[in-house]
């Protein structure tokens, strides 16, 4: 039988524990086979990153098409994209999914978006630009997107409790996403009108406007919302929140994990989200089954003694003595 695919659109993390690595990792982890796309090379540690080397624009969307127009993916999770055009580029792909395919087909993969805009060890992975191209392009059309605290700040511009950020983050998505499956359809109709000598597919105007069916994420109103509570030291619990537009966000809470060795939970965490939701699990499902991986492979490497800085969270399988 055939494993869901994954894909990954992230950075590489030279020391193995975040970007990339993290992400296929924990793909094979969970049993979905990883395809992966490159944004950018760092040269990166457990105590920071030295360079960032962005890869061509032209490069990423090489690999992109190359990805698509081949595999069937399931899931795509997206890491640090580096720059605006390549949110833009990654974007305009997911439109185009959207209408070549419609919200009914299953073939649409579920987007989940780690806005990553800066790392644990505080580089800027992303800058002002960036910022401005997820909330203008890329996030509107996710399925769920997984900022840290610090990143739901930045992404709205102000502060607030976790569960707030949660729920106004995905009533500010919902209003764009909304706004941005307006102009599509206008514009969809009009090509294809022209195309189709007036004939348009309902199925085809539906899937412009970025609905997706199911729980495998997203409403017709917008993204869900995960704003992701760790804490490096935390004792007892972690929350995690998640909101979808107009309800009521619901707080998902996991065993904390005292430890430093957290460099790539982020990207696991999101990884495990995209890998279960390939698999067909609903968000909710998804979500806390993406936390409890996490929080198996922060235990694992508890007492990991890696590296000058924050170690890497375990990309290894567990063996009977680490869980114990
Ligand atoms: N010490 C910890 N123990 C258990 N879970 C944790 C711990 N730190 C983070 N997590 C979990 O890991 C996931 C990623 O969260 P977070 O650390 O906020 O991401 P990031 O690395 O982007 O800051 C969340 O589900 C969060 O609750
Ligand atoms: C290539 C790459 N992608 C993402 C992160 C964020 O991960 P973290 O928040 O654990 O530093 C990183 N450090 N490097």
């Amino acid at each position: 039988m055939n494993p869901p695919v994954a894909l990954t659109i992230a950075g590489t993390d030279s020391g193995g524990a975040a970007g990339t690595a993290a992400d296929l990792a924990t793909f094979a982890a969970l049993g979905v086979h990883g395809a992966c796309v490159i944004t950018a090379v760092t040269a990166q540690d457990t105590t920071g990153v030295s360079d960032i080397h962005p890869v061509p624009l032209t490069a990423i969307e090489a690999q992109l098409d190359a990805v698509f127009d081949d595999l069937p993916v399931a899931a795509v999770k997206t890491g640090m994209l580096g720059t605006a055009a390549a949110v833009e580029a990654f974007a305009q792909r997911v439109v185009k999914l959207r209408v070549t395919h419609g919200p009914r087909s299953g073939s649409q993969p579920a987007i989940v978006v780690d806005p990553v805009l800066v790392a644990t060890s505080g580089a800027v992975l992303g800058g002002e630009d960036v910022r401005r191209a997820y909330l203008d392009h890329l996030l509107p059309v996710a399925t769920v997107l997984t900022p840290n605290l610090d990143e739901a700040r930045a992404l709205l511009g102000r502060d607030g409790t976790p569960s707030e950020l949660a729920a106004e983050l995905a009533a500010e998505l919902a209003g764009r996403a909304a706004g941005a499956a307006g102009r599509r359809r206008v514009a969809t109709k009009t090509v294809l009108s022209s195309a189709t000598g007036g004939r348009v597919g309902l199925d085809t105007l539906a899937g412009a406007r970025g609905s997706t069916s199911g729980d495998s994420g997203s409403t017709s109103g917008g993204p869900a919302v995960i704003v992701t509570g760790g804490d490096p030291e935390a004792t007892g619990e972690c929350t995690d929140w998640l909101a979808k537009p107009g309800e009521t966000p619901v707080p998902l809470t996991h065993p904390a994990v005292a430890t430093s060795n957290d460099h790539g939970t982020g990207c696991t965490y999101s990884s495990a989200l995209a890998a279960h939701l390939a698999h067909g699990a609903p968000l909710r499902e998804a979500a806390e089954l993406a936390a409890a991986y996490v929080t198996r492979q922060l235990l694992v490497s508890s007492r990991w003694i890696l590296g000058r800085g924050r170690g890497p969270i375990a990309h290894t399988s567990p063996t009977i003595e680490e869980t114990a």
